[in-house]
Order: C-alpha cells, then structure tokens, then sequence
C-alpha cells in the first residue's frame, strides 16, 4: 500500500506539490487525475524514491521512502512516461534483465508468464525498439510488473495509444490490482478515471478532492447544477444568470451553474468527471 502525508515539493519558487496527502489500498486502482503540470510526475517520483520531498512523508509498502529506498524498489513495479525499456534488447531480454534484478531465481519462468499474459510471445525475439508505439507500452507495463511487485506506479501508461490498446491496458492494469497490488497510476485522460476504483483531483499542486467517481460526481452534484441547453448559442448561454462556465455540445450548450441560479426549464444532466474537474478547478480559480 502507499501513503503519502503532507507531502510538498518546490522548484525555486515554484510549489510544484502542496502538502499532498493519499492513500492507495491492495488491490485498488487509484487515479491521480491533473492537467499537465499538476504535479502528478513529481510525486510518483518522489514516491518511487527518485526525487527527495522539501516536506511530508510517505510510505510505500510499509516502508518508509527515503529511509530505505533500495528496500522500496524490490517491491514496487515503475512504468515512466520516458519507459525505462531499452530498445536495442528484444523484447525477452528486457523482461529478463527486470526480473534477475529482483528475483534472480524464478526469471525465466517469470518471464514466460508475462510475455504470454500480455500477448508479448509472437515479440519474444523483436527488438524493442522495433515495436509500435502500442506494444512498446504494453513491454513497458510488463517489464513494471514481471517480479510480481506489491505496489505498481504507472505515469500516463496509455498516452499516444488508440482506442482499442487502451482498453487492453486498462485490462492488463486491473488484472494486476486483482493480484492484490496496489497500483497508482496517473492520467490526464478524464474518461480513464471511470476506470479507477478511487481517484484524487490534483490541480497546481494541490489535490482538490479524493473519492471514486460516483463519490466526487455526488459531491459536485451537491454544489452546482449541470444542465444541457438546445438550441441556445455560446454567449446566450454565459450571459445567462449563475452560470459558472459553458461550453459548445452538439446542436446546444452544456452549462454549469450556481445551484440557486433561476434557470428553469433547462434539462438536467449527470455530470461527468470532466465537469467535475471543471467546477472544483473554478472554485479554486
Ligand atoms: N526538475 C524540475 N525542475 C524545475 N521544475 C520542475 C521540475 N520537475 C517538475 N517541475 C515543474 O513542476 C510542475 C509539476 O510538474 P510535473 O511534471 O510533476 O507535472 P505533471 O502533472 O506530471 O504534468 P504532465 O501531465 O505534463 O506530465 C511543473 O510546473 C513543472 O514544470
């Protein structure tokens, strides 16, 4: 499991994480949600131990980060945004260098799991640079995961990919919380967070609101009205009283709006997490 208390982090004079707090649970998927330059990379570096915080402390698999940081990497699984896969190895050897560092004796058989788990063994002898962008992600995935670590830190594992290679990651992804990892995994993709058991908003630096979806959709639903308007245009819809933000959608508007705002007549809709994101972002803007 990770726990993360008050932790901060600045560059110069930039507050890149604010006294961020969290904690991934076995078997759960967490996402932790932010526009580019949240601070999302930042903190699952600081996590996996590769970057010390200014403040805060955190834990990860029941040791402490920064006291015992080799102890820490034993057990966890990292798939960066940069992939730590190199592309002059076939795809097997990649597999087999992760796993003798970490459990030497069970490699190969390790190995062999994993390729045909991820559908790798028609690429056991490709060389990894050779492979498309979406397989060099899945090698990236399974090189984080082939010594069976109990936490899995995973930065953006789907940017670039299609639609289709998404929904196998995410198969891939849930299959490793169900082996009772506790897996963190970052994204800028609003739609991905539905994928999540629980998720945190961070937003320059801060987390916003921790929950799961339904959780933080309720949350939002408490606060704003979120409504759908046909046939109205962009500036009749801003102009409208309490209305917080509004946006093109189809032949209509889709609004935000002060719960006590007087706009009868509009049809409610379920928000979803990109609106939520939206209203908690305004209310710290
Ligand atoms: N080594 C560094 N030196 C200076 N500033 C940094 C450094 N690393 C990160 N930052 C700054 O800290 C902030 C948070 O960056 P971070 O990479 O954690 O964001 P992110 O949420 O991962 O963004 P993205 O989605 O673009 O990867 C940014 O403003 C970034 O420019």
């Amino acid at each position: 499991m990770v726990q993360a208390e008050e932790v901060s982090r600045s560059f110069g004079s930039l507050k890149a994480l604010d006294r961020v707090s969290l904690e991934v649970r076995p078997g759960e998927v967490f996402d932790l949600l932010g526009p580019n330059g949240a601070g999302k990379t930042t903190l699952v570096r600081i996590l996996t131990g590769v970057l010390k915080p200014d403040g805060g402390r955190a834990w990860v698999a029941g040791l402490e980060v920064g006291r015992e940081p080799h102890r820490v990497k034993a057990r966890i699984g990292y798939a960066t945004q940069e992939q730590s896969i190199y592309r002059d190895l076939t795809v097997e050897e990649n597999l087999l260098f992760r796993a003798r560092l970490y459990r030497p004796k069970e490699a190969r058989p390790l190995v062999r799991e994993v390729l045909e788990r991820f559908g790798l063994l028609p690429y056991a002898h490709t060389l990894a640079g050779h492979l498309s962008g979406g397989w060099r992600q899945r090698l990236a995935l399974a090189q984080a995961v082939v010594h069976r670590p109990e936490v899995l830190f995973l930065d953006e594992p789907t940017t670039g990919l299609d639609p289709l290679s998404r929904r196998s990651v995410w198969e891939l992804i849930h299959q490793e919380a169900e082996r009772g990892a506790a897996v963190l995994v970052t994204t800028h993709y609003m739609d991905e967070a539905e994928r999540c058991h629980r998720l945190a908003l961070l937003f320059g630096g801060r987390v916003l609101a921790t929950g799961t979806p339904q959780e933080l959709k309720a949350l939002a639903k408490a606060r704003a009205r979120f409504l759908y308007a046909p046939g109205l245009s962009l500036r009749e819809a801003r102009g409208m009283p309490g209305v917080l933000e509004a946006w093109p959608s189809g032949a209509g508007v889709r609004l935000i709006a002060r719960r006590e705002a007087p706009l009868g007549g509009l049809e409610e809709v379920e928000p979803s997490l990109e609106d939520v994101f939206t209203l908690l972002t305004k209310e710290v803007l």
